[in-house]
C-alpha cells in the first residue's frame, strides 16, 4: 500500500437546476478501506459515487481519484474504479457470456477466471440475454464484470438490493475479500446491520453534506453510553440536570437506570453522574444505530 490517499475530496460542490447535490463534502480514503456512505434517501449519496468516476462535474472543490482528477481525464479514472449502480447496469441483448467477452476486448485488467467464479457463486445463466434475468442474476452480473476488471476502487451503491440472504453473504465476503488484497470499496446501504460486518470507515450523509466521517471503531467509541444505575428510582433532578447540562444528549431513563449517550462527550457525562454517586456506572460503546439517529435523524445534533 503506498501513502497517497484512494479518495481525496476536499469541499465538492455540486449543483443541477439550482439545486446543491453536494455540499462542501470532503472525505479521504486509503488503500484497502472500506467504507459505508450512510444517510437517508435523497441524501446525496449516489451523486457523491457519480463524481467520483467524473459522472458529475465539481462546481467547486477539489478531487483526486487514484491522484487523478475525475472531471479532466474521466476515462482514465474509469479504467481504475468500478461502479456498480443500483440493481446493476447491463447490456439489455446481451448474455452474461457476451458481457464478459466485452469485459476481455475492453477492460484493462480483466481477469476471466474472476468473471467465471463469481458468476457461479450468484448462479448466474450465462447464455440468457440479461433483460431476462432475475433482479438478483443482474445484480450478480453486474458484480461479476466489477470483480473481474479488478478496479482499485470499487464504488456499489446499494449493492445487496435484491439479493437472497445466501447471495447477501457471498458478497460481503467477495468484497471482503477483496479489500483484503488493497482493493478499496465505498458502499451506500441503508442495512446498517450489513454496514456493522462490514464496513471499517463510515460517513455520513445529510443533505448533501458530508457531516461525519471516520473509522467504525473510532465513531462509535467517541458516540459512547454512560449508564447510572440507582438504588430507587432515577432521581428526577438528576435527569433533568443532565438535560439542561448537555441539550444534545440523548437522555434514557428506564426504571432505575439512566442512559446518557453524546459525541465526544463523555468523559464530562461521567464526571457529571459520578458526583451523584449510583450504585453501577459504566461507559457502554455506542451503537451504529444510535449514531445514525444522532447524526442523520436528528439532524446533526450530535456533532455540529
Ligand atoms: N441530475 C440531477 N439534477 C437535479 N437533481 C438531481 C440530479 N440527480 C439527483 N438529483 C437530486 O439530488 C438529490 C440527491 O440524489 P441522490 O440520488 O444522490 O440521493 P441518494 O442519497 O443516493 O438517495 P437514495 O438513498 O434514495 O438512493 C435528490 O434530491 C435528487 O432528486
Amino acid at each position: 500500500m503506498n501513502g497517497a490517499p484512494v479518495v481525496h475530496a476536499q469541499s465538492l460542490t455540486v449543483r443541477r437546476g439550482g439545486h446543491r447535490l453536494l455540499d462542501r463534502c470532503s472525505l479521504t480514503l486509503d488503500s484497502g478501506s472500506i467504507c459505508a456512505l450512510l444517510g437517508p434517501n435523497g441524501a446525496g449519496k449516489s451523486s457523491f459515487l457519480r463524481t467520483l468516476l467524473g459522472l458529475l462535474c465539481p462546481d467547486e472543490g477539489h478531487l483526486e481519484v487514484l491522484g487523478l482528477v475525475p472531471a479532466r481525464v474521466p476515462q482514465d479514472v474509469r479504467a481504475a474504479v468500478s461502479l456498480v449502480p443500483t440493481g446493476g447496469l447491463l447490456l439489455d441483448g446481451l448474455t452474461a457470456a457476451q458481457h464478459f467477452q466485452v469485459g476481455s476486448r475492453f477492460e484493462p485488467r480483466w481477469a476471466s477466471s474472476t468473471a467465471q467464479r463469481v458468476a457461479e457463486l450468484f448462479d448466474l445463466p450465462l447464455n440468457r440475454v440479461s433483460r431476462h434475468l432475475s433482479t438478483g442474476q443482474r445484480v450478480g452480473l453486474a458484480l461479476a464484470y466489477a470483480f473481474a476488471s479488478q478496479p482499485r476502487l470499487l464504488l456499489l451503491d446499494e449493492p445487496t438490493n435484491g439479493l437472497d440472504h445466501h447471495h447477501r453473504e457471498v458478497l460481503l465476503s467477495l468484497v471482503a475479500a477483496y479489500a483484503a488484497d488493497g482493493g478499496t470499496v465505498l458502499f451506500t446501504s441503508h442495512v446498517l446491520s450489513e454496514v456493522e460486518a462490514l464496513a471499517d470507515t463510515v460517513a455520513f450523509m445529510h443533505a448533501g453534506h458530508l457531516a461525519l466521517s471516520g473509522t467504525m471503531h473510532d465513531l462509535l467509541r467517541r458516540y459512547a453510553t454512560v449508564q447510572a444505575i440507582y438504588d430507587a428510582q432515577v432521581p428526577l433532578v438528576t435527569a433533568q440536570w443532565i438535560r439542561l447540562q448537555f441539550p444534545q444528549a440523548e437522555v434514557e431513563i428506564i426504571g432505575r437506570v439512566l442512559r446518557v449517550s453524546h459525541y465526544e462527550r463523555t468523559d464530562e457525562i461521567l464526571d457529571a453522574l459520578a458526583a451523584e454517586q449510583p450504585v453501577d456506572l459504566q461507559v457502554q460503546a455506542g451503537t451504529l444505530t444510535r449514531l445514525y439517529g444522532a447524526v442523520v435523524e436528528e439532524g446533526v445534533r450530535a456533532v455540529v
